[in-house]
């Protein structure tokens, strides 16, 4: 994605209460296996799910997901894609290229795992953790835990892996303990002047996030049975100032792959269509035309040019 070049330092409006400096500002990365709840709890802390346009300063190689200000500090969320550990190929290779070059230039990383459920996808995150920068370990689900004592042994089995600067057991769901961990990340940002406008929630363009929107439909719902199998392009988009009228292809590697994306009398699909075209249409402020095809491309995910094609980087 082009950048836009470094503009005029953004500083709250004079006049704010919270305004006075100084101000702090950094990137976070939160990573973590496949699975933790990285999404929901970024969504979480950033309280909104949709979030468009509205970069202003600030040359940065990192692909935004979102900013939250708060008060005298701005939180910077870059993407990280989900480590992949059950899929082989290509895929992974760059996927995993991406976590490292995306932990390098951080100020701060969240290491998301999920309570009391530590596995080898989470082993592997380990090593990529650079020693140099701050780290903390956010222990999510937490609401998921029959029995609150377990978390203590938990943790300290994990803090035996890697000198963690904090702690924080989270819900996202329940909303446990995330100021918690914003004022754990506050703390760790360096001074400097905001690089977004106040408002701003990412730089994504919105055809990238209703892409997405449908993705995130489709791996809500069958996820467990197609992972990383398939992507969303969008082929078609009028819009004018009554309505939005978009035809989305989902691109699968097999034809067994058709399907499960169907589901039976083609519920799925049906629920995937409405499901996304309601987030749209709110993510517009108009009523929206959804049409949603499925094409086979075999062996997509196993070809960099392919990926490339459709939207990796
Ligand atoms: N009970 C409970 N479930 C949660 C919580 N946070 C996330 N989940 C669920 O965990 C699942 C995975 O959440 P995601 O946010 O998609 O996880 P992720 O780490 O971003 O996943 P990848 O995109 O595969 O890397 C979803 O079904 C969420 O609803 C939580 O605080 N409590």
């Amino acid at each position: 994605m082009s950048q836009e070049p470094s503009q005029e330092p953004i500083v709250p409006a004079s006049g704010d209460a919270a305004a006075a400096g100084p101000f702090k500002t950094g990137f976070v990365a939160v990573v973590g296996r496949p699975n933790v709840g990285k999404s929901t709890l970024t969504n979480a802390l950033i309280g909104s799910k949709i979030s468009i346009v509205s970069r202003k300063a600030q040359t940065t190689r990192h692909r935004i997901h979102g900013v939250l200000t708060r008060d005298n500090t701005q939180f910077v969320f870059v993407d990280t894609p989900g480590f992949q550990t059950r899929h082989g190929g290509t895929m992974n290779r760059m996927m995993n290229r991406v976590v490292t070059q995306a932990l390098a230039d951080v100020d701060v990383i969240v290491h998301v795992v999920e309570a009391g459920k530590w596995s080898a996808g989470d082993e592997q995150i380990v090593p990529l953790l650079p020693v140099s920068k701050k780290c903390i370990l956010a222990v999510s689900k937490v609401d998921t835990l029959k029995n609150k004592n377990d978390l203590f042994d938990f943790v300290g089995r994990i803090m035996s892996k890697f000198a963690y600067d904090a702690v924080v057991p989270v819900s996202s769901v329940k909303g446990v303990q995330l100021d918690t961990l914003l004022a754990e990340i506050e703390q760790r940002l360096p001074q400097g002047e905001f690089m977004f406008e106040e408002d701003a929630l990412t730089d994504r363009p919105i055809r990238f996030i209703a892409a997405e929107l449908i993705r995130e439909k489709i791996f809500r719902l069958v996820g467990d049975e197609l992972p990383y199998a398939c992507t969303v392009v969008i082929e078609q988009w009028d819009e004018d100032e009554n309505a939005a009228r978009i035809a989305a292809c989902v691109v699968v590697e097999r034809d067994s792959h058709k399907p499960i994306l169907l589901g039976a009398k083609g519920t799925h699909m049906k629920r995937i269509a409405t499901e996304a075209r309601q987030d749209i249409s709110a993510l517009l402020d108009k009523p929206v035309f959804l049409e949603i095809y499925i094409k086979v491309r075999k062996g997509w995910s196993d070809k960099e040019s392919a990926l490339r094609d459709l939207g990796y980087e």
